[in-house]
């Protein structure tokens, strides 16, 4: 006997797809980086690294900002003021670079190819501002793939709150028992589980510098591809 596909066995009754971006489309560590430093640089701060940003992301810009403002100032919470120049500054970088120094997934394009022939629609939903978010998938040629986009800064409250979810499965037009996650992070999988989704984790992305295969998802694949592969 031939094993059949995860979409086809565990998650047949899949009708519609959520799909996160930093970390499970675009391996965005290299935008990051180069935007944030570009902000230090104009705060005349010391640069942070690629590890740093691997364990803060996925959050949202206002955290990664926060974060990065912390670390720089030796854990001292920054000024109200500074903060706000400071994501004007990175928001002003990460423009210009959005893109540049990241790369598509392998596995991504061909799952996504399988996926839309199969006539299921997709969203991509991410903590990433919107306009970011659009931006990205343009400029990497996976716009085509998405019926709609939402980031971080579309609803009222971020993942793991499961309302983007919600909210993304309206827009689908399907049940959340019938919408199927895809994510790189518990934040996705916990937002998922409180929405009532199942949840799949790629094993490739970015965990908020924890082991992904401890956080709550349905199945883990190396691939996107794999969902549809025997
Ligand atoms: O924190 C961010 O900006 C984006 O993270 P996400 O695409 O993994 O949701
Ligand atoms: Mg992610």
């Amino acid at each position: 006997m031939f094993p059949r596909p995860l979409l086809d066995t565990r998650f047949a009754a899949t009708r519609a797809l959520i799909v996160d971006l930093d970390g499970t489309l675009v391996d965005t560590l290299g935008d990051f980086v180069v935007a944030l430093n570009g902000m230090l640089d104009d705060l005349g701060l010391a640069h942070i690294d690629r590890a740093f940003v691997e364990r803060t992301v996925g959050k949202g810009s206002e955290h990664l900002i926060h974060q990065t403002l912390l670390q720089a100032a030796s854990k001292q919470a920054p000024a109200a003021e500074l903060f706000d120049t400071a994501l004007a500054r990175y928001q002003h970088h990460y423009q210009t670079v959005n893109g540049e120094h990241s790369a598509v997934f392998p596995g991504v394009v061909e799952g996504l190819q399988a996926l839309q022939a199969r006539g299921l629609p997709m969203a991509c939903l991410t903590n990433k501002p919107t306009a970011f978010a659009a931006q990205l998938l343009q400029r990497k040629r996976l716009s085509g793939y998405f019926r709609h986009t939402f980031g971080g800064d579309a609803f009222a409250r971020k993942k793991p709150d499961p309302l983007p979810l919600l909210k993304t499965c309206e827009a689908l037009g399907t049940e959340p028992g019938a919408t199927l996650m895809i994510g790189d992070s518990s934040n996705d999988a916990e937002a998922a589980r409180r929405a009532g989704c199942p949840v799949v984790l790629v094993s490739y992305g970015y965990n908020h510098g924890e082991p992904v295969r401890s956080a709550p998802a349905d199945a883990f694949v190396d691939r996107l591809d794999e969902l549809l592969r025997a």
